[in-house]
């Protein structure tokens, strides 16, 4: 697992870490690392000796790290530029620095350079860039090294322009191709759009670790999670100690989102599925191993149901939603469910011991919350969590999962083959599934999203993908991942 941190514990830590240690220690161990995958990065263009560097070099101690870490290539023999962006108020011991190891200042955007050093501004950032900046961000995508390829953008801690705390891009930023940051992970760097302008993230330790005590802001689950919670069968196993997962969705007039929903449960850990409703028949020509049933109250036992997908608007579906709502297993509601539950005619229903889990797309969250995820789409899933006592899952390129008692997690291997009609219904099987087989919600909504955002990424592979496609590949990545 990797975990986030908020803006305002990290200072906190490095507060503390500072009062032990010699002044300017930290920047120079965030200097250290930077210069170092700098130095590797350009071996790849012909080595540091000679290389064109710029940097852009805001006011605060961001700026500084990059004019240090400009004084150690250029000691090392690389033509290192820096474009000060407020040149009153620089810091001084790191330009001082860089010119002492053979490095200027320069008030253009030279037309060739290497390698980009984005040093505009770090965790101290409020707001989106200023005009100045975001001229210059614009035009480093034009910039050409000595053998005519794009120059490498590197981001000092966080591509600047983006909302650290949120992940949120107001406007101009710097899209990076990689992003070395000090001392752990930032929201930025793994939730919202802003995560998908870092490029690849290094991590630099510098003795922050010990001193970092608040909780993460935001984790991400990473293979050996996964492997660790996927439920497997056992010697002792039969199909119904694996748990029995219930279906209710699809309808006369969405037959698929029954069909898709079943191929993700089935694709999942349980020994059963059990579907009910109106596709019933179709689901059994196409799935022999399930047993259905027109109706929730005939459809049996299960450990969990999963109801929503396709069940559309109707009388049928109220009651379908309702019986789902009365049992005492745990529930996860989708799509159309989670439009029934607008209004509050379901608040009482909604009162229940069992664990219960939303999964809403952007749409379906204002529906219910009133009002758009937001900007932070941490705070906003979190806030729907707290207020409908549910794990709440909010659909997007970096899914969240929020918890009633604030954990949040974001994933991280969505993509955008996932953006196609149906991928949601099969979301939804696998994940109710997870609930049957006795994976407590939160991991059954992150190991969902994560196993779900592979099988996409598996299905594109071969052009395309439709949600069928998602469905059947979610077998070969479990069988890489938790074989
Ligand atoms: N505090 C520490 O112990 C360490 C900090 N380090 C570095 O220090 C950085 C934080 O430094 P600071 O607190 O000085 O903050 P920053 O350097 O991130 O930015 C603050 C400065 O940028 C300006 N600014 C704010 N928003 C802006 C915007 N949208 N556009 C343009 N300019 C803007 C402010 O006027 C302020 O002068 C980290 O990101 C990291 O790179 C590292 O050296 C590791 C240790």
């Amino acid at each position: 697992m990797r975990q986030a941190w908020r803006v305002a514990d990290v200072r906190a830590a490095e507060k503390t870490l500072m009062a032990t240690l010699p002044e300017g220690t930290l920047m120079r161990r965030a200097a250290t690392g930077l210069a170092r995958r700098c130095a590797l990065l350009l071996e790849a263009t012909g080595g540091v000796y000679g290389a064109r560097v710029l940097l852009l070099v805001g006011s605060g101690d961001n700026g500084g790290d990059t004019l240090y870490a400009g004084a150690m290539l250029a000691a090392r023999g690389a033509q290192v530029r820096a474009l000060l962006l407020s040149p009153d108020r620089v810091h001084l011991a790191g330009l001082a620095a860089l010119r002492q190891a053979g490095g200027f200042t320069t008030v253009d955007l030279p037309t060739r350079s290497d390698l980009v050093l984005d040093g505009i501004v770090g965790i101290g950032a409020s707001g989106g860039l200023r005009p100045l900046a975001a001229a210059i961000v614009k035009s480093i995508g034009d910039l050409r090294g000595r053998t005519g390829q794009r120059a490498v953008v590197v981001a000092v801690d966080v591509p600047s322009g983006v909302t650290v705390d949120t992940g949120h891009v107001p406007g101009d930023a710097v899209t990076a191709d990689v992003t070395v940051t000090f001392g752990c992970l930032k929201p930025a760097h793994v939730v919202g759009p802003a995560a998908a302008r870092c490029g690849q993230v290094e991590l630099v330790d510098i003795g922050l670790g010990p001193v970092l005590v608040a909780d993460p802001a935001v984790r991400v689950a990473e293979d050996a999670d996964i492997a660790a919670w996927w439920p497997r069968p056992g010697a002792a196993s039969d199909k119904y100690n694996r748990g029995v997962v219930g279906l209710a969705t699809g309808s006369a007039r969405y037959p698929g989102a029954a069909l898709l929903s079943t191929a993700g449960a089935l694709a999942g850990p349980t020994g059963m599925v059990r579907y009910a409703g109106s596709a019933h028949q179709e689901v059994v020509r196409a799935h022999p191993s399930v047993v259905a049933a027109p109706k929730v109250a005939d459809a049996g036992r299960v450990q969990a149901w999963a109801c929503g997908s396709g069940l559309g608007t109707t009388a049928e579906a109220r009651t379908a939603l309702r019986s789902v709502l009365a049992t005492s297993v745990p529930v996860l509601l989708d799509a159309d469910a989670i439009t029934l539950l607008v209004g509050g005619e379901y608040a009482e229903d909604l009162r229940r011991d069992a664990p219960l889990v939303l999964t809403p797309h952007d749409g379906e969250f204002k529906r219910l919350a009133g009002e758009e995820p937001g900007a932070d789409r941490m705070a906003g899933a979190a806030r729907l969590a707290a207020w409908t006592n549910a794990v709440v899952l909010l659909k997007g390129d970096r899914t969240i999962v929020a918890t009633p008692g604030g954990e949040i997690w974001a994933n991280p291997t969505g993509s955008p083959a996932l953006a196609t009609a149906g991928s949601g219904d099969v979301l939804a099987g696998l994940l109710g599934s997870l609930l049957a087989a006795g994976l407590p919600a939160v991991r059954a909504a992150v190991a969902a999203a994560y196993v779900h955002g592979l099988a996409g990424r598996h299905a594109a592979l071969g052009g395309p993908a439709t949600a069928p496609e998602v469905a059947a590949a979610v077998r070969p990545v479990l069988a890489r991942l938790v074989a």
